[in-house]
């Protein structure tokens, strides 16, 4: 494999994103830029990737034609336009660039040897990965990492400029934001702490350039002239600036130690705060690995920040003391020890590209090793009840075997670049000895100069090796930077919504107008144009099949996604006007994954313990039939929830979860699910209790078992996404509906139980 440049080679962000960073890739190639995120939301990306459709279209919508071929390899070698995208080793996407057929080939083709004759072309095919950069494949090699077997073709797709490309002009700049171009600004605060900083390293700077003079007066006055008393004040004057370097050194670490450990809270707050803002569907679509190890992002660039750029600075300032001192003490070895210094420094930055390669890998191995720790952890239930255990730790072995392939390219990476590092630095300070001891014995310098002169070599070491970490860290963060950058660009889930609180309108019913949903751009419609009214102050259930999208549908009334098509009214006004803090807090809601934190009963019911309204909880806790039983255990409302709510019954979660519903009051209310984990005689009394708390509420309810919604003021039947029937139970029952067959199959059901519990009795 050889490294290539010229052809564009952007990365990949994370795992899912190959496809839309490939076409990142070609649209620069062909002179546009438009941000990965843009892409992946044009592309639809979700926790699976992409698939050709959806990159096609994404690249019909910025402007590039696309042309999907079934091709064999030497149809790519000989006819293929490029760039063009090619599906790969199963799982990723990458662009073949260019491609060189080997000359024999070519020979055979310009001989106009029919095309059909060419087999088994060879060649060389340059590809810019995503992942790993660019790479030059054999032809061999390639076809067998694109190649399904059992076939001779492999498919890509070739991308084109259409003719208005070029003027899609405006849409580029409107995406290219940069919103945490700020991040100077987290040390601003601290501006005073910096100038303390600097006046302590200038002094340890000044102080450490005294030292060589001291050395050498000690050799060539106290010892020439055999003076003890010289000899004696000196050494008290080397001892006091020793003592001076390391006092000031322990304030410069206390003051960093200050500064950073406050940035650092301030950055990954800041990154929590961006991360809850983010809509509902960033979540859905990521991988939790690749969010947890964005955290680990920040620490970089705060060390980068703080240590190392910090660092250049004063290593900088010793260089040139130490620097203008050798060269006035002899120039002849500054330039021996710049040219060596140079060469070093060239060796080490040799491996720079290789190490930004591999960081790349192993960022992506890191999230895949911690999605597993958290998914094998939440999951372990259901693993232990399907002995699934040995499949799922070899998923864990085979995701550190390769961690340990990408360590040890690392590690021997690190051991070449090390050696070599230091076999220059060797050779450099053993020419440089040597020549002083030749410059002593021909008396061209003094013995004094000669050990000052190892003292200036060793303090200009330090900035060298100081230089080529402050370049490493500086690729390590700016490839987190640019990680962090795309979290801090995406929008927040409050965009074009209200912001602040509104009165709402008279009439606070809720009008669906037309709405239509996808959970990604090129996925089917989960709701198919609902049109209804949810009238204020009324019972509102919802039924139908599993998978009709009546979840969804809440989901949209409580704002956790935006409807792709149409409008929700709050009475005349639109939803969005009102903020989604104002929204949310007029809402209660029980979904059907309700959880439960991690914490006592009583933070979960009421969420604030700061404002507690004990008749409220109580009320809430009656209601949800539950009050008793915790007031049962030994510490009441104090009791610790574990996670998830380990401790509980299913039924005591469910009812946790509509007491905390319940406590908050909401105008709206909406239950999905909420009482399907509950005996009968539990459902039976919530419903009863509900009854009185419903009174003067609008509520929404999503049931299966429908005896619980026989009451309701409005029943809405939903099928594949669409509202196909709406009345009142007895409407609905005398239209002999879907609504009817439900309830039938529930009653032959209950009678076909009966009937055989009446058998097995008489048995
Ligand atoms: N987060 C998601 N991403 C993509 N598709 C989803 C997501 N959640 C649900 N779907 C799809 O949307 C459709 C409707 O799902 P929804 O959960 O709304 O149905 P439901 O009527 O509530 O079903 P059930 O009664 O089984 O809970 C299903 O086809 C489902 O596969």
């Amino acid at each position: 494999m050889i490294k290539l440049r010229s052809f564009p080679s952007d990365r990949q962000l994370d795992k899912m994103d190959c496809g839309p960073a490939c076409l990142k890739m070609i649209a620069k190639y062909y002179g546009k830029f438009y941000s990965l995120q843009y892409l992946r939301d044009k592309c639809g990306a979700t926790k699976e990737g992409v698939s050709f459709l959806d990159i096609s279209n994404a690249a019909e919508e910025i402007g590039l034609r696309s042309l999907s071929i079934k091709c064999s390899i030497d149809d790519l070698l000989f006819r293929i336009p490029l760039p063009a995208l090619v599906h790969w080793n199963k799982s990723h996407f990458v662009v073949i660039h260019k491609v060189r057929a080997s000359k024999r080939k070519k020979k055979n083709e310009s001989s106009s040897v029919a095309s059909k004759q060419i087999n088994n072309a060879d060649g060389s095919i340059y590809v810019s990965d995503p992942a790993k950069g660019h790479i030059k494949y054999g032809a061999k090699d390639f076809s067998d990492k694109w190649i399904k077997s059992g076939s001779d073709m492999g498919k890509l797709m070739a991308l084109e400029p259409q003719a208005d490309f070029y003027q899609r002009q405006g849409d580029e700049k409107l995406e290219r934001r940069k919103t945490f171009e700020n991040f100077i600004g987290y040390f601003t605060p601290y501006r005073k702490s910096f100038i303390n900083l600097f006046i302590v390293m200038l002094l340890v700077t000044i102080l450490q350039g005294l030292l060589p003079f001291i050395s050498k007066a000690v050799i060539d006055v106290g010892i020439q002239t055999h003076d003890i008393d010289f000899i004696n004040i000196v050494l008290i004057a080397n001892v006091a600036i020793i003592v001076s370097v390391l006092l000031s050194n322990l304030v410069r670490d206390w003051i960093l130690l200050h500064v950073t450990s406050r940035v650092n809270i301030a950055l990954i707050s800041d990154y929590l705060i961006k991360l809850m803002r983010l809509p509902i569907t960033f979540f859905e679509n990521k991988m939790t690995g690749d969010i947890l190890q964005r955290a680990q992002d920040h620490e970089r660039i705060r060390s980068f920040v703080m240590n190392n750029s910090l660092n250049m600075v004063f290593s900088a300032l010793t260089f040139i003391v130490f620097g203008v001192i050798m060269f006035i003490y002899n120039p002849v070895i500054f330039y021996i020890f710049l040219a060596g210094s140079i060469i070093y420094v060239a060796w080490v930055l040799a491996f720079l590209n290789v190490r930004k390669k591999l960081d790349w890998e192993y960022f992506d191995l890191v999230s895949k090793n911690q999605s597993y720790w958290v998914e094998t952890i939440a999951s372990i239930q259901d693993i232990k009840i399907n002995n699934y255990e040995k499949q799922k730790r070899w998923k864990w072995e085979d995701i550190q075997a390769r961690l340990y392939k990408v360590n040890l390219r690392v590690l021997g990476i690190t051991n070449t670049q090390n050696l070599g590092a230091q076999f220059i630095d060797s050779l450099k300070n053993l020419f440089i000895t040597f020549y002083c001891a030749k410059a002593v014995i021909s008396g061209e310098i003094t013995f004094g100069v000669m050990i000052s002169t190892q003292f200036i070599i060793g303090m200009l070491n330090a900035p060298v090796v100081q230089f080529i970490q402050f370049i490493i860290s500086f690729q390590f963060a700016k490839i987190s930077f640019l990680r962090l950058n795309e979290i801090h660009q995406l929008d927040d889930e409050h965009e074009n919504v209200g912001s602040n609180n509104i009165d709402l309108p008279e009439n606070k019913s809720l009008i669906i107008n037309n709405v239509m949903f996808q959970y990604s751009p090129n996925s089917k419609m989960v709701l198919q144009g609902v049109r209804l009214v949810i009238p204020e102050g009324k019972v509102t259930a919802i039924v139908g099949d599993s998978g009709s999208g009546k979840s969804t549908f809440l989901k949209l009334l409580l704002r956790l996604y935006k409807p792709s098509y149409g409008e929700i009214m709050i009475g005349s006004m639109n939803i969005n006007n009102i903020s989604l803090r104002q929204w949310r807090d007029k809402c209660g809601a029980v979904m059907q994954d309700g959880k439960i934190f991690n914490d006592t009963i009583l933070n979960n019911i009421v969420l604030d313990d700061e404002k507690i309204d004990y008749g409220k909880l109580k009320k809430a806790l009656e209601t949800a039939n539950i009050a008793q039983e915790i007031e049962m255990l030994p510490l009441g409302y104090q009791t610790m929830m574990g996670e998830q709510g380990r401790g509980l019954s299913g039924g005591q979660k469910q009812r946790v979860l509509i007491a905390r519903a319940l406590y908050k009051n909401p105008d709206y209310l909406f239950f999905d699910e909420a009482t399907n984990s509950l005996d009968t005689i539990n459902e039976q009394k919530i419903v009863a209790a509900l009854d009185d708390v419903f009174r003067d509420k609008t509520v929404i309810v999503v049931a299966h078992r429908l005896s619980t919604i026989r009451k309701a003021d409005q029943i809405i039947v939903m099928q594949d996404g669409r509202v196909i029937e709406i009345g009142n139970h007895n409407s609905l029952m005398e239209r002999q509906g879907h609504y009817n067959r439900l309830v039938q199959s529930q009653m032959d059901l209950t009678s076909t139980v009966l009937v055989e519990a009446d058998k097995n009795n008489q048995n």
